[in-house]
Formats: structure tokens, C-alpha cells, sequence
């Protein structure tokens, strides 16, 4: 070992999550090392969120294949300074390229340094889980990684797993041209509320997306001009390339989280509520931490165990504000629990407030009607919403803040929007809610008529 590095804060992984506790923390005072194997940004910025919702852009507008690919690169190559080493190291980050792992419960080796930190965080993230089918080793076959890369538009693209990867990558593939099946083992955006589920997958059907679900591919066989693919109820589907997109895998291999005490769990590694593992001086965070795996709740968990590591405050990660947001078109947003999940959790203490954007002045002026909201409320709070509409996910934001800042549903409704803008579906909704314990209610009409009539 020829160089020893003593610092406070050694992150492994420059993705969503290491990059924002790096940031944070160097700018508040503190020693920090980022290490990295790949490219600076992380899954989302290379071969994640930037580049899928660029070419969903891309192809909604119409453009062919080679624009919209290039338009995808630039968009990478614009975001990309903000996550280089160079701003990084302007910040007072000591970088370091290569691949991280622990040698002790507070040092890590990479190359030929050895960092030593009195706090560690794991950001490791997630690699495309590639399910161990009869025959897959023998096929060709993309995942997020290479997808974005292809030269040509595929002749037919046969897409395993009907999740957010699938039905987006489908979206935009189908727009550019190519003839898209879906295979989906169970329901297609299934952890998704059914009925909003289902408008995004009409509308994909619509679009001429091929959807087959109830389908578990069982086996699949190279053939000379694409793929085969075959499912346990006895289906045949023959595609030219086939993407595989039905989960992640924690990156945890390679790390030897053995030598510093670290375990792991069967989706990622073992974290408490404030995210620490199981040796309390070093962190996992993101998707490296086994739940939800989204940039935004990456950066939120960077926020939570900086005020923890930094100044010593105990907070703690929660997820009943984090939305997610699925950017088919229409677009699909989701925070909390669904009507269904809602209903199991509350039972009669449950209320769902519920308004179509088709009431909506500037979504009928703006042809872009399809699609409703519905809001769990429950004792006048709402906790949780699901919208599907246009702009969906542009709208979840606001009950993020309302259910993190404990806001009644009168909030709300007392809320001010300019007319006419998409975003009055907010206030609508809680309108709805409230509506009926205006207006049909006996002791109100007795009350306004007590007023008029006391009243000079
Ligand atoms: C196709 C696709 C679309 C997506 N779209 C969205 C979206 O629209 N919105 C959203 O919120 N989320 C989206 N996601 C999810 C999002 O990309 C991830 O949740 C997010 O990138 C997680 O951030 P992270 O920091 O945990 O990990 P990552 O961004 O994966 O970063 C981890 C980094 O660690 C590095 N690393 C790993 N091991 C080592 C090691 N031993 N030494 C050094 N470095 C190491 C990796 O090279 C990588 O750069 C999408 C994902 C995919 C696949
Ligand atoms: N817009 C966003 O925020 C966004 C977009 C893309 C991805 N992501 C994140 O990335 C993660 C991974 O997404 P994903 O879509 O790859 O995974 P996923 O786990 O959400 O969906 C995978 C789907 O594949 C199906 N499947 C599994 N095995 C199968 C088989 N043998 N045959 C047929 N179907 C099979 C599953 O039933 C499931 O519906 C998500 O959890 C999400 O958090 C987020």
C-alpha cells in the first residue's frame, strides 16, 4: 500500500446519492473522499432517469432515431459537468477513480490508497437483475445499460417486465418506429392503483403496444434473425431483440462488507430507520439501501445522514412524503398508499376524494382531459394521492408536502391557484372532499339559516 488518506467522510459511489452527501457535506466543512469505478452520476445520469426521459422526449416530438439519440447524448453531456470530477474536486472533494472496498470496519482500499474515515457511506446502487431463464445465457440481449446505445431502431423489441423500465422503454421505442411486446409475468405496473394503471396501458395499447400479461417467460432460444421468446402458459413470442427489465440488483459484490462487520439483507444491505448498517460508522443509502429506488429519495437519504454525520442530529429516513412518478403519457404519480392498500390500512376511516382533470377548465381547453386524481384522507389529512393525467408527476409534489408537513386537507382547499392552470386538480380535489360535508349537510343549511335570519 503506498499512500494512506485520512479523512471524515469516505462515500463510495458518485451516483444520485454519494454526489449529494459529498456536495453537502464538503460544503459545510467537512474532509471528504469520493470514490468511483464507472462514470461520475451514476446510474441515473448515464444509463437511468436522464436518458430514458430524454428519449421519451425525444420520441413524443416526433423526431427519428438518430435525433433522438443524439438528443439523448447531449442531454447527458449538458448535466454532466454538475457531476464531474472536476466540480467535485473545485468543491474540495478528493476524488478517486477505481473500485472501493472495505479492508476494516473504517478503511477502504481503492488501488493503491487506503482511506481512512471516521464515517463511511455505501452508494453503490443497483445493476439490472437478469432473472436466470432456461436458454438467456445463449441470447443476445439489452438492458438499460446498452439500450440506449443500439444503432437502429429494432424491428420488433420484446421487453420483459412490466414495470416503470418496461412500459417507459416501450413508450418511447414504439414512438421511434419499432414494433413493441411487453411480456409481464403478472400485471403490468402492478404495484401501481389498477384503475390508473390501466389508463396508462390503454393508452399504450392504443399507441399499438403489444401487452401480454399473466406471461412468466420460462425460456427463450436464439433464433438467426432475433429471439424466442416462451411462456409457462404456452405462448410464443419472436421478437428481434429482446430487454430485460424486471428489477434491480444491489451492488454490494466486490465490496467485502465482511471486513467491516456489514451485513446484508436478501434486497440490499441491512440499514436502521436513521441508515446506518450494522457496523453504526458506515451508512448505506439509495438504492444500495434496499428499498425504494428513485434519485430523489438517493438525495433525501444524502440530506438524512448529513444532519446525522455532520451534527450529530438523530434523523431518521421515513417515506410516507416520497413520491414516485412513472412517465408514460399519460404520466402516472403515486405517494403513499393506493386506494386499495388505503383501505386495508384504515378500513372506515378512510375517505377518498376523487375529481377528473375532465373538470379541469384548462385541461378541457388544452385537449388533455384523460385521467383523474384520487386522495386518501384520513381525520381531514390526506395520506396518500394518486394522480394520472398529464403532467402527473409535476403535481405529486404538493401532497410530498402536505403529507411531510402534517397539512390538513382545508390547506388545501384554501390554497389560491391562477386560473386556468392544469395544477387547480389540487385544490378540486380537496374541494371534493369537502363538498359533501358542506352541502349536504342538515346542520349547515340550519346554521346559514339561523345567520340570515339573525343577521340585520
Ligand atoms: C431505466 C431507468 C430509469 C429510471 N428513471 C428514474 C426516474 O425517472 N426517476 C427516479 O427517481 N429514478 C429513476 N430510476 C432509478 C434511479 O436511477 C436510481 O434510483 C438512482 O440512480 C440511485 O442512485 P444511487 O446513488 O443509489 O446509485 P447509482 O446512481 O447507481 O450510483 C452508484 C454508483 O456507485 C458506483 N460503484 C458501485 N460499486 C462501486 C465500488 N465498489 N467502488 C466505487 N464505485 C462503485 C457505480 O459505478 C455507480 O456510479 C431509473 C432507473 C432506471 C434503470
Ligand atoms: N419513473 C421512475 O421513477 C422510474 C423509472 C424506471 C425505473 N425506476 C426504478 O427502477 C426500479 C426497477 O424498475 P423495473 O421496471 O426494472 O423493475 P420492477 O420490479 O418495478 O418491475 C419488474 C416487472 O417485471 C416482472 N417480471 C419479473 N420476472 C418476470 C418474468 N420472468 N417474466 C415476465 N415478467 C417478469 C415483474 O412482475 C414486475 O412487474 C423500480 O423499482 C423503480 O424504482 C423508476
Amino acid at each position: 500500500m503506498s499512500k494512506a488518506i485520512k479523512t471524515d467522510i469516505c462515500i463510495i459511489g458518485a451516483g444520485s446519492g454519494g454526489l449529494s452527501v459529498a456536495a453537502g457535506a464538503v460544503q459545510m466543512g467537512a474532509r471528504v473522499v469520493l470514490i468511483e469505478k464507472g462514470a461520475m452520476g451514476g446510474d441515473c445520469l448515464n444509463t437511468g432517469c436522464v436518458p430514458s426521459k430524454a428519449l421519451l422526449h425525444a420520441a413524443a416530438t416526433g423526431m427519428g432515431w438518430r435525433a433522438a439519440h443524439e438528443h439523448v447524448r447531449e442531454t447527458i453531456a449538458s448535466i454532466a459537468p454538475h457531476d464531474s470530477v472536476e466540480r467535485f474536486e473545485e468543491l474540495g472533494v478528493t476524488v478517486i477513480k477505481g473500485a472501493a472496498r472495505f479492508s476494516g470496519r473504517r478503511s477502504v482500499t481503492v488501488g493503491d490508497t487506503e482511506v481512512h474515515a471516521r464515517r463511511i457511506v455505501i452508494a453503490t446502487g443497483s445493476v439490472p437483475f437478469v432473472p436466470p431463464i432456461p436458454g438467456i445465457e445463449d441470447v443476445p440481449y439489452l438492458t438499460n445499460e446498452t439500450i440506449f446505445d443500439l444503432a437502429q431502431a429494432p424491428g420488433h423489441l420484446i421487453v420483459l417486465g412490466g414495470g416503470p423500465v418496461g412500459v417507459e422503454m416501450a413508450l418511447a421505442h414504439r414512438r421511434l418506429g419499432a414494433e413493441v411486446t411487453v411480456i409481464e409475468a403478472e400485471r403490468a405496473l402492478g404495484r401501481e392503483d389498477p384503475e390508473a394503471a390501466a389508463l396508462v396501458l390503454d393508452a399504450l395499447r392504443a399507441e399499438g403496444v403489444t401487452i401480454e400479461e399473466g406471461a412468466k417467460a420460462v425460456r427463450l432460444r436464439k433464433l438467426d434473425d432475433g429471439v424466442e421468446l416462451v411462456t409457462q402458459d404456452g405462448r410464443v413470442i419472436t421478437g428481434s431483440h429482446l430487454m430485460v427489465a424486471v428489477g434491480r440488483k444491489v451492488v454490494t459484490e466486490g465490496l467485502d462488507l465482511d471486513k467491516a462487520g456489514i451485513e446484508t439483507t436478501g434486497t440490499g444491505i441491512k440499514v436502521n430507520a436513521r441508515l446506518r448498517t450494522t457496523n453504526r460508522r458506515v451508512f448505506a443509502i439509495g438504492d444500495a439501501a434496499g428499498g425504494l429506488q428513485f434519485t430523489h429519495l438517493a438525495g433525501y437519504h444524502a440530506g438524512v445522514i448529513i444532519r446525522s454525520m455532520l451534527f450529530a442530529l438523530p434523523a431518521k429516513a421515513t417515506t410516507a412524503h416520497i413520491p414516485r412518478a412513472t412517465y408514460t403519457d399519460p404520466e402516472l404519480a403515486q405517494i403513499g398508499p393506493t386506494e386499495a392498500e388505503a383501505r386495508e390500512t384504515y378500513g372506515d376511516r378512510l375517505t377518498v376524494a376523487r375529481i377528473g382533470f375532465a373538470a379541469i377548465d384548462r385541461a378541457i381547453a388544452t385537449g388533455r382531459g384523460a385521467g383523474f386524481i384520487k386522495v386518501m384522507v384520513v381525520k381531514g389529512r390526506p395520506v396518500g394521492a394518486t394522480i394520472v393525467g398529464a403532467d402527473a408527476g409535476e403535481h405529486i409534489g404538493l401532497w410530498s408536502l402536505a403529507i411531510a408537513s402534517k397539512l390538513k386537507m382545508s390547506a388545501i382547499s384554501g390554497m389560491v391557484v391562477p386560473y386556468p392552470v392544469m395544477s387547480e386538480i389540487n385544490k378540486r380535489a380537496a374541494g371534493t372532499y369537502f363538498s359533501p360535508r358542506l352541502f349536504d349537510s342538515a346542520s349547515v343549511k340550519r346554521v346559514v339559516r339561523v345567520v340570515q335570519k339573525l343577521v340585520p
